[in-house]
């Protein structure tokens, strides 16, 4: 058991696919092709472009601009294959083109480029400086810290600083609400993305924050475990895209459905659970889902209310949808988890226009469903 200081943590991962009957090699070939499809295939499946001598980026390829999404994400793949030159060429980008140094937001990244590293908005998405956290933290466990902007250990302290303390001195928002510790959906508003919790991780900045700021993250653990329970329908387990505070859906902009952004909750209870048992409720969450798709086909994925009733408009991103469904297995313990796995194994990933978003959450199940999406220790240099 490695000591992660009051939070369950076992050290081990599962490798599902083994465990539904794939072989070892089968499975690594796998995990393999698809870093190579998404990081060096072709235009059918690529996301990952090199940029100059030491630069790259994530092209969102269904918006054609470059997220602190996919650049967050993108740094996690890398970091769990070991591939330090994709990594860094990845956040060199981010931190040159996408880093705010003035203005409201300063010190956040900007959600969206041009691939040319021209910003297109002057705000940031919250999911992407999470997700830039983590990444930073585990390549300064896996790979030691270089000179700025490699500096990754300081770079991911300072940023977990800002998103929390933003605001104090009267400039800008912060991204976490002060009193509930609840991630919001942008920083100047007050309502949530039930997709944006990752518990997970915040036990972790619990762990390697500064000091000061560790006890607000451990709290943040507990309050997002406790929002995903009443922001998630407690027949279907859909979740909306955004939601008020209470967990209610927030519709005011049409967002208050299961549609793109909600199909991460599947795979973040999923991870969740896998990494540190969060709650028992994530076993209950990660049925509910299951058994709801149970009798539908990929082909047939449509827009719902979180009491599933379907839309006529169709899925934006089946293939993620199958993907975070699977992930979910890492939780589940009903009839259909195995079913779930095995759909997954059978798609291949996403080729042509819209194929980023799926591909990204298709690369994180094929990690997490293979036992290599894990925790990266100060100690794994
Ligand atoms: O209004 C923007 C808001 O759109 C932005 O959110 C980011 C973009 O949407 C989220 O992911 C998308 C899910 O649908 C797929 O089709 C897209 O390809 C994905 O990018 C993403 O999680 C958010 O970061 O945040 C800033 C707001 O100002």
């Amino acid at each position: 058991m490695n000591d992660l200081r009051g939070a369950f943590h076992t050290g081990q991962y599962r490798n599902v696919l083994k465990e539904n009957g794939y072989s070892e090699e089968a499975i690594e070939a796998r995990v393999q092709h698809t870093w190579d499809a998404l990081f060096e295939g072709d235009e059918e499946t690529r996301i990952y472009y090199p940029a100059g001598d030491d630069m790259g980026y994530f092209m969102d390829t269904g918006n054609l601009d470059v997220r602190t999404e996919g650049m967050s994400y993108g740094m996690m793949m890398a970091v769990q294959m070991d591939r330090k030159d994709v990594f860094d060429r990845i956040w060199r980008w981010t931190h040159k083109y996408m880093f705010m140094t003035e203005g409201d937001n300063a010190g956040y990244f900007a959600w969206s480029c041009k691939t040319d590293g021209t910003k297109n908005s002057n705000g940031p998405a919250p999911d992407g400086e999470e997700f830039f956290a983590l990444a930073l933290l585990f390549a300064s466990h896996r790979w030691g810290d270089g000179a700025e902007p490699l500096n990754y250990g300081h770079q991911a302290r300072e940023l977990l600083r800002v998103i929390i303390h933003k605001g104090e001195d009267g400039i800008g928002q912060p991204m976490w609400n002060p009193d509930n510790k609840l991630i919001k959906f942008i920083p100047n508003c007050e309502y949530s993305d039930p997709s944006y919790h990752l518990p997970h991780f915040y036990e972790l900045f619990a762990l390697w924050s500064y000091p000061e700021d560790r006890a607000f993250w451990k709290e943040a653990a507990q309050a997002s475990r406790d929002y995903l329970k009443i922001a998630c329908h407690p027949v279907t387990g859909l979740a909306p895209e955004y939601a008020h505070y209470d967990g209610t859906p927030n519709n005011d902009r049409g967002f208050g459905h299961f549609f793109s952004d909600s199909y991460r909750v599947a795979a973040n209870v999923g991870l969740d659970y896998e990494w540190f048992r969060g709650d028992e409720w994530e076993i209950e969450e990660a049925n509910k889902l299951q058994s709801f798709f149970a009798d539908k086909t990929p082909e047939d994925y449509r827009r719902y209310t979180i009491a599933g009733e379907p839309f006529e408009e169709k899925s934006l991103h089946p293939v993620g949808l199958l993907a975070t469904n699977a992930m979910a297995s890492l939780a589940a313990t009903g009839p259909n988890a195995k079913a779930n796995v095995e759909l997954f194994w059978n798609t291949p990933v996403r080729t042509g226009g819209r194929r980023y978003y799926d591909n990204c959450l298709y690369m994180f199940t094929m990690l997490a469903l293979s036992g290599k999406f894990r925790i990266w220790m100060p100690t794994d240099k």
